[in-house]
């Protein structure tokens, strides 16, 4: 909980003008709804294959209610309830009633007027309602087209970090805690460059062999503005040696982001982890929609398997064969929980989802990937950039946690004196535009 008198500072808002905030909500969350009315359009002859006359209707309605949405969100309308009775809806609608009250002189809560990222996670959940009310297409995944891709466009890095686990696999035996620990730090870099955007990271200023993202993590290195990655390596050792009777085996969660490379890359580190003997299990746990475009849901997460099976590679099926196998007996287990798309901040998670937040308290290890999930660490909110990472958690410690992250949205905490000027001289955008990264860790027995 929140230590008291420490009061958070305000959330980042559409209200400020010129802020990145502001500009998302002004361009890009239309753009995303465009793109999405516009994936349903060129899918009308398959809801018709599919479902004949009801296809076609439920389309039609689908886009008639996307429309109103884009408008309500250019005119600034208020903030509507949802109505589809789903099994968040009510959380939603007393989290909209919360934000109400919060309101200064009663005014309505609206998208250019309340949090960034409240406004930016109910579009998602509208575009949900919206399906959700016209069945069949409840189970169609809108940003389904866009994960694949990225998939596809990402085969030759992926064939290069398959290639790169089985080696590793081979001469497991052989290494020393030394080596275990450098190969564990390289992969836990590749998973937070896979944070980047999928295909950029073995994007080599030349065409020739760059295409491994091991090759390209010593160019990467000077981007990391945080790297507690060997407190991470701490955490996994000292849960090895825990109980009296013989070894205790760490449960590591990975709070997954995107689909596409990115999660290829939180796979690998997954095998390396198990294969290794840094961990006896490792749960995964994606969104149960469809979520901020490139989010993995569980159906990306067996597709995912399932193609990188199939791919016509030697190595990336050795892989996923194994994969495959962790999942079976349950070494790996992949879970949703509502709570992954609901717009709270973590800090609430203990009061508002308490099982989730218990059951976070039994792992020796939570690694959350990615941008969105940082934003939800810190509450979106206007930090200093020198606070303490401890401290923007606000009280969320279910168990030591680490951020992996690249900077996509001006939140940044836990930076040295100095840092974030240097920065922004040097890159005025470095906060939002994707080529910086942090490996933030926190510990509830850290002294802080
Ligand atoms: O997939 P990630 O890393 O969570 O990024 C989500 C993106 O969406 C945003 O919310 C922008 O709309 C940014 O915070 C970030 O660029
Ligand atoms: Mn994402």
């Amino acid at each position: 909980m929140e230590a008291e008198g420490m009061l958070a500072p305000l959330s980042l808002s559409a209200e400020f003008e010129g802020s990145f905030a502001y500009l998302t909500v002004r361009d890009r969350l239309p753009t995303i709804l465009t793109k999405v009315i516009d994936t349903l359009h060129r899918n009308k002859d398959n809801f018709f294959k599919e479902y004949g006359k009801e296809g076609i209707q439920a389309e039609k309605t689908a886009i008639s209610f996307l429309s109103k949405l884009r408008n309500e969100l250019q005119t600034d309308k208020p903030v509507l309830s949802l109505t589809d009775n789903a099994e968040d809806s009510e959380a939603w609608n007393e989290y909209m009633r919360r934000q109400q009250d919060l309101m200064e002189d009663g005014r309505p809560v609206s998208w250019f007027k309340s949090p960034w990222l409240y406004v930016e996670c109910y579009m998602y959940r509208r575009i949900q309602e919206a399906l959700y009310m016209n069945p069949p297409m409840d189970k169609f995944d809108v940003f389904k087209e866009g994960k694949t891709q990225s998939f596809f466009e990402s085969q030759q890095a992926i064939k290069s970090l398959c290639t790169y686990l089985q080696e590793l696999i081979t001469n497991m035996e052989n290494m020393t805690e030394i080596q275990l620990r450098d190969n564990f730090l390289k992969l836990l870099q590749v998973s937070l460059w896979g944070n980047k955007c999928d295909l950029s990271i073995s994007a080599g200023q030349d065409n020739s062999q760059k295409s491994s993202p091991i090759d390209s993590l010593p160019d990467f290195q000077r981007f990391i503005l945080v790297d507690d990655s060997s407190m991470v390596w701490s955490t996994l050792v000292a849960a090895q040696g825990a109980g009296s009777s013989g070894m205790k085996h760490a449960r590591v969660d990975i709070i997954l982001d995107n689909a596409g490379f990115e999660l290829v890359t939180d796979l690998v580190l997954a095998d390396f982890l198990v294969s290794a003997g840094l961990a006896k299990q490792i749960r995964f746990h994606g969104k149960s929609i469809p979520w901020f475009v490139s989010d993995v849901t569980k159906q990306d997460f067996e597709w995912t398997i399932m193609q990188t099976m199939a791919a016509n590679h030697k190595w990336m099926s050795a892989s996923s064969v194994q994969w495959k196998h962790f999942m079976k007996e349950g070494t790996w287990s992949y879970h949703d929980h509502f709570f992954w798309t609901l717009p709270h901040e973590f800090c609430d998670m203990a009061m508002d989802a308490a099982d989730l937040y218990s059951t976070l308290q039994g792992s020796d290890l939570i690694l959350f990937k990615g941008d969105l999930n940082y934003r939800k660490l810190t509450g979106d909110r206007k930090w200093e950039h020198t606070v303490p990472f401890d401290q923007a958690l606000r009280g969320f410690q279910p168990a030591p946690l680490c951020s992996l992250r690249t900077l996509k949205a001006d939140v940044q905490v836990g930076l040295k004196p100095g840092q974030a000027e240097k920065l922004s001289s040097q890159d005025p955008d470095w906060m939002t535009n994707g080529r910086y990264a942090v490996v933030q860790f926190s510990s509830p027995c850290r002294e802080q």
